[in-house]
């Protein structure tokens, strides 16, 4: 039978619509999981009935989707799980108040400010038994499974080298007010947090998509930042493992739009390419060419394919945050609360090297 699941949103934001019309789309394919709105939580009840007008759709408007506030959505026995759509700081506080009431957390990126705060989660997460995700919804596109078969089973460009991921969005930065929370330290601003991280996802998916490596203490990092207030505006990462057979190297700005591939796999035999929207992280193709110039292999995957027109993609680690919760798991196999370590585990060591702290670390 198909798993149903009752979502409680948490914040009214940006994010928080996409991931809600996502999820509320119907599919050109049947989808694997019955996902259903049963909650807002929003700061105004008014934004929220807003926010539900707007952004719910299909067969959640049928029932009656509540505007409440954030702990009436935590301590509610219509929600089974809740998707954390908040900026950054305010992470680990409403993941540890939805997990002392049982409900299952997909939390989006980064999931918090630092390993510490994982940490703490981790262990209330395990000790109520309940799921927690961190929400890095590019690592379950559909393409990246046949990603990982050239590059892993198949070995299609040979032994892996070097990978370049580039997050460079089209952000007027100097154009931001400080309080924006892309720049505001006290929001947890810096390119890092919010862009550089989608670059060590690529680099762990990419290169180590079954998570060989299971501990920081297996890597090499150097990295250089340039701070604006406290907080980063550009940031560039080595990163190798111990044995230097392969290198990372990862670079984020909010300065400059990046162009070319924005992510680049090198191998003995050729490269591959990751193909995205430009300024986006999802990826949407890939492209495979050859040192003996044979023949380029090429597949472009758009989520129209899977989620009709004006999709985003949202609904691939929805799905699987669902199943696994039905199957009773506590954590995903490819966003793995060790994975979400070992992500947390190279910002806070790129930060450390820079002096580029949050309140959070202290
Ligand atoms: N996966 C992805 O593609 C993306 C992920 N993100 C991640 O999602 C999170 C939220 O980002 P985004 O949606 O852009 O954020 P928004 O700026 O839209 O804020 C989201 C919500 O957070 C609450 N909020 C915002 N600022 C404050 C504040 N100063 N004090 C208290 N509450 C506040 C509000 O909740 P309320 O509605 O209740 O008033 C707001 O609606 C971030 O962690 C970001 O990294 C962001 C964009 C894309
Ligand atoms: O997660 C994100 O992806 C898209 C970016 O534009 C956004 O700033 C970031 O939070």
């Amino acid at each position: 039978m198909t798993p149903t699941i009752r979502w409680g949103i948490i914040g009214a934001g940006k994010i928080s619509a996409k991931f809600t019309e996502d999820i509320c789309r119907k599919r050109p394919q049947t989808a694997p999981v019955n996902h259903r709105i049963a909650a807002i939580g929003c700061s105004s009840s008014e934004k929220g009935r807003v926010f539900v007008s707007e952004h719910v759709s299909g067969p959640s408007t049928d029932t009656t989707v509540a505007s409440l506030t954030y702990s009436e959505v935590y301590a509610s026995s219509d929600v089974d799980a809740v998707y954390i759509g908040l900026p950054h700081v305010f992470h680990k506080q409403h993941s540890l108040e939805a997990i002392a009431q049982g409900k299952h957390v997909l939390c989006e990126k980064p999931c918090f400010m630092n390993l510490n705060e994982l940490e703490e989660v981790l262990r209330a997460a395990q000790t109520k038994g309940v799921y927690f995700m961190e929400a890095v919804w590019v690592r379950f596109f559909p393409v990246m499974q046949e990603v990982t078969t050239h590059l892993h089973d198949l070995r299609t460009i040979g032994d892996l080298k070097r990978c370049v991921v580039n997050y460079s969005p089209n952000i007027e930065v100097d154009a931001l007010p400080l309080t924006d929370r892309l720049i505001d330290r006290k929001l947890g601003g810096g390119a890092i947090m919010d862009i550089g991280v989608y670059t060590i996802h690529h680099y762990r998916m990419l290169m180590d998509p079954r998570s060989r490596i299971q501990s920081m203490k297996d890597l090499d990092i150097e990295s250089s930042q340039s701070l604006v207030n406290g907080v980063d505006y550009m940031t560039s990462i080595l990163v190798s493992p111990k044995d230097r057979t392969s290198q990372g190297i990862l670079t984020c700005s909010f300065y400059s739009f990046g162009t070319g591939p924005f992510a680049m796999v090198e191998g003995t035999l050729g490269k591959l390419e990751i193909l995205t929207e430009q300024g986006m992280p999802a990826p949407l193709g890939y492209t495979i060419t050859f040192r003996d110039g044979r023949d380029p292999i090429s597949k472009s995957w758009p989520v129209s394919q899977d989620g009709g027109r004006g999709a985003f993609g949202f609904f691939y680690e929805a799905d699987a945050f669902a199943l696994d919760i039905a199957a009773g798991k506590l954590q995903n196999d490819t966003v793995s609360w060790n994975e979400s370590r070992i992500v947390l585990g190279i910002v806070d060591a790129v930060r450390r090297a820079s002096g580029m702290t949050y309140e959070q670390d202290f």
